[in-house]
């Protein structure tokens, strides 16, 4: 039974999900980094909010972990490039929490512009300060938007509800999405120019970092208001001090900030900031939300191998992947296949997808070839981790499809090119579960491949075949079956045979010594 942890504060729902589908949960909220790193290596999953790091240490010490499920949208709290190498799925869940934190920063806009906290505090305090709080009204106000993706677009639809004009800078937003939403498309020197308030909606990237900076806040209009309720870092919080302590900035309201827990913030004790500790997906129902789709989504992927909402493996659904799994193992099989006989550096790879298979979704297969391809010439690749690697070593990867196959439903044909030469293995789906080798170096042969193989290239002479079943004999090595294939009579031949147990090197030594064997490998399945 897999077993996941939770450690971040989750609704309970989530227990009941993963109890329901049959994985062991465990609950450890408030961990120290050695805390997880000591424990970490028990579990198959990591379900997360903004909390929990899960550093490179983290990872290092996962030695069973799959897939690091966060329950919400930001994923800036998980090292995604060595969870891909570790071969670790990393999924959030982009959507539960989306309406609730564009809500809230709706409501900052509010809260800005009426001061409402703080006519809040005067008035519990008993000062009646009907006139130190004067407000502005929304209708009119141009609003600009900068990310306008999930949570940048439902800001917008309430915003034009509320009469507001609406402006966006995001460079990804089609022009027709933003007709749709009566938004105006502009460049950010515009929304930075036009704006009487500025709401940020973009992840924490390097060309994020710091977005409204000194320069970018001098050029704002006088009295412009900033809320930020997406990610620390994205405004400068000194520049944006020294801005609202000229009055140039008439209100700021923060959800996030540079450090967090933030306990001690130069903006905090500033009459017109409003602060909110990251609360922006706190409801009871984007809770609920993202607790249920996180647990959802791990139990599926630990279960039935779907994968939903990853961020570093391309997607299965649950409905393709009892469908795709027999694929899955051929092309491991493929990949392993052509992964034990490659002797010198891989320079590109092509897989084929013929017949009923091309209509499937081919990335998933084409990462399982890759990670049966890598596996025996680099250490601990997995489908997450092997396309990348193979990118980063320069091997090329092709993919075709064609609707059209000879002799079968469904083939896959995968080449591999090395600085030597150029092989190619084939395969099929017999019954639609078992896979079959059905071509090697266009050779026609049909082959199951079992746990443990020889493979051999001879020449087709007669004896050959009573002379290697003698030396195997003579070892003491049982052959489960024997598959035959040539170009012609006399001609190359290929053997792939089954045996029941691995071949010791002094019987390697012995076939390879036999009369008209060009070569002779062992392979491992
Ligand atoms: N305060 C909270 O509790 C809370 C809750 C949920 C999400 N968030 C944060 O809100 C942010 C937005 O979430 P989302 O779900 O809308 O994400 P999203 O991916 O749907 O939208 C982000 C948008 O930013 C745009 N973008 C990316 N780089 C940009 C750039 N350089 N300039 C302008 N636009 C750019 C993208 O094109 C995209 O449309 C994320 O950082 C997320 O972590 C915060
Ligand atoms: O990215 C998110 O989903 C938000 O920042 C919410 O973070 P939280 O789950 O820690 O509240």
């Amino acid at each position: 039974m897999p077993k996941v942890l939770v450690s971040d504060k989750l609704s309970p729902r989530a227990v009941d999900i993963f109890k329901a589908r049959g994985v062991e949960v465990d609950v450890k909220t408030g961990l120290k980094p050695e805390e997880l790193i000591a424990i970490i290596g028990d579990y198959d999953g990591l379900a997360i909010r903004s909390a929990t790091k899960v550093t490179k240490d983290v990872l290092e010490a996962a030695t069973n972990l799959k897939v690091v499920g966060r329950a919400g949208i930001g994923v800036d709290n998980v090292d995604i490039p060595v969870a891909t190498q570790k071969g670790v799925v990393v999924m959030n869940t982009p959507y539960g929490n989306a309406i609730t934190t564009a809500e809230h920063a709706v409501a900052m806009m509010f809260a800005l512009a009426r001061q409402i906290p703080q006519a809040n505090a005067s008035t519990h305090a008993g000062k009646w300060e009907k006139s130190k709080f004067m407000g502005v009204e929304l209708t009119g106000k141009t609003l600009g938007i900068i990310g306008c993706g999930n949570i940048g677009s439902i800001v917008a639809e309430r915003a034009v509800g509320l009469r507001m004009r609406v402006i966006a800078f995001d460079p990804f937003l089609p022009p027709e999405r933003a007709l749709d939403l009566g938004v105006e498309k502009v460049d950010l020197d515009d929304l930075i120019a036009r704006s009487d308030i500025i709401s940020l909606h973009t992840p924490l990237t390097d060309k994020t970092r710091n977005i409204l900076s000194a320069e970018a806040i001098g050029r704002m209009k006088s009295g412009v208001r900033i809320i930020n309720c997406a990610r620390g870092g994205l405004v400068d919080e000194a520049a944006l001090k020294a801005g609202l302590e000229s009055g140039h900035v008439a209100g700021a309201a923060l959800d996030v900030f540079e450090q967090e827990p933030a306990k001690d913030n130069p903006l905090f004790g500033l009459d017109n900031v409003v602060c909110t500790p990251h609360l922006g997906a706190s409801t009871t129902e984007a809770q609920e939300n993202v607790a249920l789709q996180v647990a959802e989504q791990i139990s599926d992927f630990l279960l039935t191998g779907a994968v939903t909402n990853a961020l570093n493996m391309p997607a299965v659904s649950a409905e393709e992947a009892p469908r795709l799994r027999p694929y899955m193992k051929l092309c491991g099989e493929l990949g392993g296949f052509a992964g034990q006989i490659t002797e010198s550096g891989l320079k590109s790879v092509r897989i084929e997808y013929q017949g009923d298979v091309a209509g499937l979704n081919t990335r998933p297969l084409s990462a399982a070839v890759m990670q049966g391809l890598l596996t025996p010439l680099l250490e601990a690749v997995n489908m997450v981790s092997a396309p990348v690697v193979a990118r980063e070593r320069g091997i090329e990867i092709k993919e075709t499809k064609s609707e059209s196959c000879r002799n079968y439903h469904s083939l896959i044909r995968l080449e591999v090119t090395t600085e030597r030469q150029t092989r190619s293995v084939e395969g099929t789906l017999f019954g639609d579960s078992l896979p079959r080798i059905v071509r090697i170096n266009d050779i026609p042969v049909e082959a199951e491949l079992g746990p443990d193989m020889l493979y051999l290239i001879n020449e087709d002479k007669p004896g050959f075949i009573g002379s290697l079943g003698s030396t195997l004999g003579d070892s003491g090595i049982n052959i489960a079956s024997f598959h035959l294939g040539r170009t012609d009579a006399g001609g190359q031949a290929i053997c792939l045979v089954q045996v029941d147990g691995p071949v010791p090197a002094a019987t390697l030594e012995a076939v390879r010594a036999l009369p008209h064997v060009v070569q002779a490998k062992p392979l491992r399945f």
